[in-house]
């Protein structure tokens, strides 16, 4: 069994997969001795990990360590690089590009094979546009709906709501008629217009000769304004499987 994960700023993600690739298991958690705890339910059989990280050097470090002497097991890690699976990384420090966003990317060209905006709604909201000939042109990042609304609750006093509220509040996206309504639906047509504006800004470049994929825990907020797009919950792991090839 392969143990893939996909660290994050917020979270961990993770997946496993049997001697024939198929996903046997998934989650995710929000640390790694929750990562462990879980894992050594399911560690039996388990051969190898590769993993894409955000994080630190030091706390990816620290975690390929625990998972190599608790589970006995060899990781890859994905470092940066200027080229991967007929992408070519667009930064003039390539090395400085998220590793989340160079996997997600590999990924997407590998299923479309022609030019393909990336963008995975997650704790950030990031935006990726690469060419048909893979040539990635950059990309953008800005906060993503947890960010926003943390920022609204830590720099104004009166935009407090429970949990509850939140939850009932995106039935549609009129114009709120309570604080949480407000909020939640306003973050949402942020994240919505940002996504309008890509595969507007996507259309110049490319007329319609271009994918949209969309990826991250909030993918769904989105789908209403970007029709065609191909929703692939496991965009990362499918650019991490290519970044870390089995042995
Ligand atoms: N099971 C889940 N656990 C956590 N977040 C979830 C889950 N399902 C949906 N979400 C939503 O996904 C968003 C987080 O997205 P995602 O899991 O892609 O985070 P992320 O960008 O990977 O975070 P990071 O990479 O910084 O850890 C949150 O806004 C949350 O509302
Ligand atoms: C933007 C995030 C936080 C999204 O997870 C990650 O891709 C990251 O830390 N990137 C480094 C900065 C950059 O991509 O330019
Ligand atoms: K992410």
């Amino acid at each position: 069994m392969i143990l893939e994960l996909d660290c994050g700023n917020s979270f961990i993600k993770w997946r496993l997969l049997n001697a024939s690739m198929a996903s046997v298991g998934w989650g995710v958690v929000d640390n790694d001795e929750a990562l462990v705890d879980v894992i050594r339910l399911r560690s039996v059989g388990l051969s190898q990990c590769r993993l894409v990280s955000v994080r630190s050097d030091d706390e990816t470090a620290a975690l390929v360590a625990t998972l190599e002497n608790t589970f006995a097991v060899t990781c890859s890690v994905v470092s940066p690089a200027r080229e991967l699976g007929g992408v070519t990384n667009g930064y003039e420090q390539f090395e400085r590009l998220g590793l989340d966003r160079w996997v997600a990317m590999v990924g997407a060209y590998s299923l479309a094979q022609r030019a393909c905006l990336v963008i995975d709604l997650g704790t950030a909201v990031t935006s990726d546009f690469v060419g048909a000939d893979g040539q990635h042109l950059g990309g953008f990042i800005c906060p993503g709906v947890p960010l926003m609304r943390t920022q609204l609750r830590t720099h104004t006093r009166r935009t407090r709501y429970d949990a509850l509220e939140a939850s009932l509040a995106l039935k549609d996206v009129a114009p709120g008629r309570s604080t949480a309504e407000a909020v939640e639906r306003g973050c949402v047509l942020m994240l919505q217009g940002f996504v309008s504006g890509q595969i507007a800004m996507a259309a110049d470049l490319w007329q319609q000769d271009f994918d949209v994929f969309l990826t991250g825990g909030d993918a769904a907020l989105v789908t209403s304004v970007a029709p065609s797009a191909r929703v692939v919950p496991d965009l990362v792991f499918i650019g991490l499987a290519i970044a870390c090839p089995t042995v």
